[in-house]
């Protein structure tokens, strides 16, 4: 599609001019505002299956341009949802090295300093992740808030392969490891509600879960992911960093957001 970006003249407040939906309703990321947050005892602990993957599981690690994606095989999937959601890919948001503050989803007006995605797709009753996108029971997301903190090893076993997608469309193979280790502790305790892609085309397609509990990484480790990608292809003359590749909270129409958690 066209090109977009997080700031300038295709920045997110143009984004509907080429990208409808992103000027639509159910809109992600939003602020969790306490007020306006209800506990459902129905929302029941998230189930990973298959999560644990073999070293000799070999991924793909690139770059997009927007951000950093990690591919996920398809027989990795949620449990315990409406439907079984079946892994794709996951990738992150942040902010800049010297404004750790890059977070898409807040909690009362919090914002932290990277989140991670990690994007499944209706495999019940879509065939493929192209023909669920657009559709509004088409992807499950978890969001996990990232903080600067302790140094985190379950990271490193990707983060460090980083350098070699620093351009545009640059992919390096990365051994497969445990995903559940990048996840918070708690994956019972999670905010809910229905949303959007953050990025174009923001189809309203988004059954989001952001786990309430943050992970912590090194300051060494965040500056890997804001200092060493560039959103330029690797011959251009002016590298563009990419930095501040997240969308800002939306309108919440009459959307409410359940809680799993009581306090
Ligand atoms: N932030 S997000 O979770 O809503 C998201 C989901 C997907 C996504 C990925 C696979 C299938 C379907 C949707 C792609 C992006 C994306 C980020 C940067 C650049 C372009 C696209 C972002
Ligand atoms: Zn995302």
């Amino acid at each position: 599609g066209g090109k977009w970006t997080y700031d300038g003249p295709d920045g997110e407040h143009h984004w509907s001019r080429n990208y409808p939906y992103c000027g639509g309703t159910f809109q992600s990321p939003i602020n969790f505002q306490p007020e306006l947050l209800r506990f459902d005892p129905d929302l029941l602990p998230i189930q990973l299956q298959n999560y644990n993957l073999s070293s000799k599981e070999q991924l793909t690690l690139s770059n997009n341009g927007h951000s950093v994606q990690l591919s996920l095989p398809s027989r990795m999937h949620l449990a315990g949802l409406p439907y079984r959601y079946s892994a794709a890919q996951l990738h992150f948001h942040w902010g800049s090295s010297n404004m750790p503050i890059g977070s898409e989803h807040t909690i009362n007006g919090k914002q932290f300093a990277a989140e991670m995605h990690l994007v499944h797709f209706n495999s019940a009753k879509y065939p493929n992740i192209s023909l669920a996108v657009d559709k509004s029971d088409g992807l499950a997301v978890l969001g996990v808030f990232i903080e600067v903190g302790e140094f985190n090893p379950a990271f490193d076993q990707f983060l460090k392969y980083v350098k070699g997608t620093k351009y545009k469309d640059q992919k390096v193979q990365v051994a497969g490891f445990n995903i559940r280790e990048l996840l918070p502790a708690r994956l019972d305790e999670y905010y809910r509600y229905d949303g959007s892609l953050t990025t174009p085309p923001c189809y309203p397609s988004v059954l989001w879960t952001v786990f309430r509990n943050p992970v912590s990484i090194s300051r060494g480790q965040y500056l890997a992911l804001a200092t060493a990608l560039f959103s330029s292809h690797a011959q251009e003359s002016s590298p563009v960093p990419l930095l501040g590749n997240y969308r800002k909270p939306q309108l919440m129409d009459n959307r409410v957001a359940l809680v799993s958690f009581q306090q």
